[in-house]
């Protein structure tokens, strides 16, 4: 296990691969970074791979609710400068989509592309995620837990008989409350459309057909914003194809790495 103070926090992290081409994968909310252990399994010889928890997410400090989406930011910079990454791909999954576009925008040093899984540049409504961070203080997350599996997985992945899912609704019920209810938060009040609009950097956008959370019309609409971008649809899976398409997902990224020369 790695831990490091970045940002003023205590961050969860895994670095792996001395000095190839850096890739950095993001989270999504209610998850931790072994939501990527098929597709960086399958990475890891030709790249460094870098996965870290985000704030109030895994093994990172939970820091008090509410976030806003620059405490994700400037955390992941901050963690990227401690570990002396000059410059990486950044694939990141719904709110780790939204932390990957944020970094581009602030710190363009930092990051060569990006891999847009499932996320957008502005997800959800001011009254959704206050309707969510409500019903989740009055009854915490196990209240949502079984209306989020359907937001996440295909009814092919929520079979009973499917280990894997019992396993990532458990990660889900288990996050700290304190990191689930800020990222709510940080989500509700987070806008990227304009400086999303102005990146310059080669840029995947890739979804679930199933994707109940960020559909695929929405993921489309973030793409069509990036001039130059490449948008595609993962067949059979919902918001987090990493965890039930990890084979293809990892084909898209290869693909993308070598069109865009950035492998
Ligand atoms: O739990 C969800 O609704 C899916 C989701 C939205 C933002 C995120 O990171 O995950």
């Amino acid at each position: 296990m790695n831990f490091t103070h970045a940002n003023g926090i205590v961050l969860h992290y895994e670095d792996t691969g001395g000095d190839r081409p850096v890739i950095v994968f993001a989270n999504s909310l209610g998850t931790d970074f072994r939501i990527w252990d098929k597709v960086a399994a399958a990475l890891r010889p030709d790249f460094r791979i870098v996965r870290y928890d985000k704030r109030g997410h895994g093994l990172s400090e939970a820091t008090p609710a509410p976030y806003a989406m620059s405490d994700h930011v400037n955390d992941l910079a901050a963690l990227l400068d401690e570990l002396r990454v000059k410059s990486a791909v950044i694939v990141g999954l719904s709110v780790g989509g939204v932390i990957a576009q944020g970094l581009a925008a602030v710190r363009p040093d930092l990051v060569r592309g990006l891999v847009l899984s499932n996320t957008a540049h502005k997800i959800g409504t001011q009254e959704s995620w206050n309707a969510r961070i409500a019903t989740v203080e009055a009854g915490g997350i196990e209240s949502i837990a079984d209306a989020v599996m359907k937001l996440w997985f295909t009814p092919a992945f929520r079979s009973p008989s499917n280990a894997e899912f019992a396993g990532c609704r458990a990660m889900l019920v288990r996050s700290p409350l304190a990191g689930y209810l800020g990222t709510c938060a940080a989500l509700r009040d987070s806008d990227l459309t304009e400086s999303t609009r102005a990146l310059k950097v080669p840029v995947l956008c890739i979804v679930g057909d199933q994707d109940g959370s960020t559909p695929p019309d929405l993921v489309r609409s973030t793409a069509n914003l990036i001039r130059g971008s490449d948008f595609r649809i993962v067949a059979d899976a919902g918001h987090i194809p990493c965890v039930e398409q990890p084979a293809a997902v990892t084909a898209l990224i290869r693909q993308f790495l070598m069109t865009a020369r950035l492998a």
